[in-house]
């Protein structure tokens, strides 16, 4: 794919223009070393995500889709290739507060309450900051995810969604430009995870953060995404990158228009197809 071509579609628009990458990978590679073996797990990686755009990496398990998440977090350093994240290397990106991460679990600190949780890694990134000042950020975006009233309460009071959505507060607390997660949805129940879905919709199209996503759901990432990238596996690359034309504003009526059910169907079977090469 050319880096330079990326695509993007404004919501609500199905148009594509030209915009610089946000995000881009260029000719990358990830090797991890088990037991003395070197294994390639991503190869010859190109991705380029416009600013603002939402976008999902999905995949059979085990392809690499965490890996490629962690490579544009800077937790993974390339064997060859590169990463950039606003035009910086990841950890760069990362030190100027750049990355939000949002993971499959919400690792609240149980000693703290939601507010206190939600505000905890920006009151960490700058120790100078008033706690009046990040409690008050760290308020509007419990508010945000649709928490307000819940700020005193304890993680052990909270549902698994609502944990998820102080972990979604705390990462967008930093405002940072790019929200990575990690199958933030993937141990809630069927309806949550919908509500779930809508809550980020709505984030995405008020803050307008550039937004990767790693999911197991064809629904979640039609729903979501501007752009799916399907992995394949052996080692992982990208097979093909599908650009979802379903328009905006999406919502529960968007998974009936002709537009998700065609996505949906060419997921499923570039899914179908890179399970079946991976098990040969
Ligand atoms: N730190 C590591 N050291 C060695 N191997 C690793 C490491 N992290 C991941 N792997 C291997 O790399 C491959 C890709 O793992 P990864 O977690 O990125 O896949 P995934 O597509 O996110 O999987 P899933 O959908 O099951 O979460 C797997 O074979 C995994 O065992």
């Amino acid at each position: 794919m050319n880096v330079a071509a990326a695509k993007t579609v404004q919501p609500g628009t199905a148009s594509p223009a030209a915009a610089p990458a946000h995000i881009a990978a260029r000719g990358l590679a990830v090797d991890f070393t088990v037991q003395g073996r070197r294994q390639r797990v991503l190869n010859d990686i190109n991705i380029a995500v416009p600013k603002g755009s939402f976008v999902s990496l999905i995949g059979p398990s085990g392809c690499g889709k965490s890996t490629l998440l962690k490579a544009m977090a800077g937790l993974v350093t390339p064997s060859e290739g590169e990463m950039r994240v606003a035009g910086l290397a990841p950890q760069e990106a990362v030190k100027a507060r750049l990355i939000g991460l949002v993971f499959q679990e919400a690792t609240l600190l149980p000693w703290k309450n939601a507010i206190e949780n939600a505000a905890f890694l920006l009151m960490t990134a700058d120790e100078k900051m008033k706690r009046s000042e990040a409690f008050d950020r760290a308020g509007k975006m419990l508010k945000m995810v649709g928490l307000e009233g819940s700020e005193k309460k304890m993680p052990s009071q909270l549902s698994g969604g609502m944990r998820q959505r102080v972990a979604i507060a705390r990462a967008l607390a930093l405002d940072p430009e790019v929200l990575l997660m990690d199958e933030p949805f993937g141990a809630l129940d069927a309806i949550t995870r919908e509500e779930m879905s809508e809550c980020l919709l709505d984030i995405w199209e008020r803050t307008n953060k550039t937004i990767v996503l790693v999911t197991h759901s064809i629904d979640e990432a039609v729903l979501l995404s501007r752009e799916v990238h399907v992995m394949g596996t052996g080692p992982a690359r990208i097979i093909e990158t599908l650009p979802i034309t379903v328009p905006h504003p999406r919502n529960e009526a968007s998974y009936a228009d002709p537009a998700f059910t065609a996505a949906e169907n060419r997921l499923r079977s570039l899914l179908i197809e890179s399970h079946r090469r991976g098990r040969k």
